[in-house]
């Protein structure tokens, strides 16, 4: 019986714009379950990256509950709801948001003693075993400048791990790299959801989408329907792929 780790209960964003309201999302009821590689899909606009914010709390939704392992993280202050973002969730981006003045290994550790989970030297430890597992130890005294799109994303995937998040937010990972690097960090992202990692993450890439167990689309800020799958292994994209466009052709996306 899977756990559940996060929970919306009719979630609501509304954007006010003037004399403009524009619903974002509408009344959406979601579970988001323990060691899934949950996606959410759907057409640009659909409220992917709303639904993102709004279970991460990084924005406030209008209406509407979120609950992480039963705590309802709407009813918390600010200072309490930052200081378990911090400890429980890690965010990967489009864009990786590394500090340009500091060396891949010191962005990393700079992100767990702002987290404080450990002592010092557990910390330093962890970051570079973290660069090794993410492949970018031979970059790690460059700066994000100095280094491939790819490496710089691996880096910030081992930003967000290094409070031992008990769950990875990605929005768009993948959005701003080339073939060979989007398989790269794909495979991160599969080897850490295989190894126990609970990922929630927004693509509108299928490559990207057949690396989840569990594929959530999203139409004018409703979920109109799931797809579950077995867990993903390498020899079956193509067949993953087939079921997946198939799936959303009926979707008409
Ligand atoms: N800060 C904002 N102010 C006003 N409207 C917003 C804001 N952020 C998002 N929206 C609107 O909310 C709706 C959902 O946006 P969202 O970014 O969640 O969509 P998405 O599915 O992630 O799209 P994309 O795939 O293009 O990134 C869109 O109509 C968008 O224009």
């Amino acid at each position: 019986m899977k756990k559940v780790l996060l929970q919306g209960r009719g979630l609501t964003k509304v954007f006010t714009q003037g004399q403009t309201n524009n619903k974002a999302l509408d009344e959406v009821d979601v579970d988001i379950f323990e060691k899934d590689f949950t996606i959410i899909m759907g057409s640009s606009g659909a409220g992917k990256s709303t639904l993102l914010y709004a279970l991460s709390q990084m924005d406030a939704v209008t209406e509407g509950t979120v609950s992480y392992r039963g705590q309802e993280l709407t009813r918390l202050k600010a200072k309490q709801l930052a200081k378990l973002r911090a400890e429980e969730f890690g965010f990967v981006f489009q864009q990786t948001h590394l500090v340009s003045n500091l060396t891949l290994y010191e962005n990393v550790a700079v992100a767990g003693f702002l987290g404080k989970k450990g002592s010092s030297s557990q910390i330093q430890r962890r970051a570079q075993t973290l660069l090794t597992q993410m492949g970018v130890e031979k970059a790690e005294n460059r700066l994000p400048s100095q280094v491939s799109g790819g490496e710089a994303q691996r880096a910030a995937i081992a930003r967000a791990m290094i409070g031992e998040p008990g769950l990875l937010f990605a929005d768009e990972p993948t959005g701003a790299l080339n073939r060979s690097h989007t398989g790269e960090v794909l495979d991160l992202l599969t080897a850490l959801n295989q190894s126990g990692q609970s990922v929630l993450m927004v693509t509108h890439d299928l490559r990207a989408a057949v690396r989840g167990n569990r594929i959530l689309y999203l139409e004018d800020g409703k979920i109109l329907d799931e797809l579950e799958l077995p867990a993903y292994q390498a020899a079956q994209d193509r067949q993953r792929e087939g079921r997946i466009s198939g799936w959303l052709s009926k979707l008409q996306w």
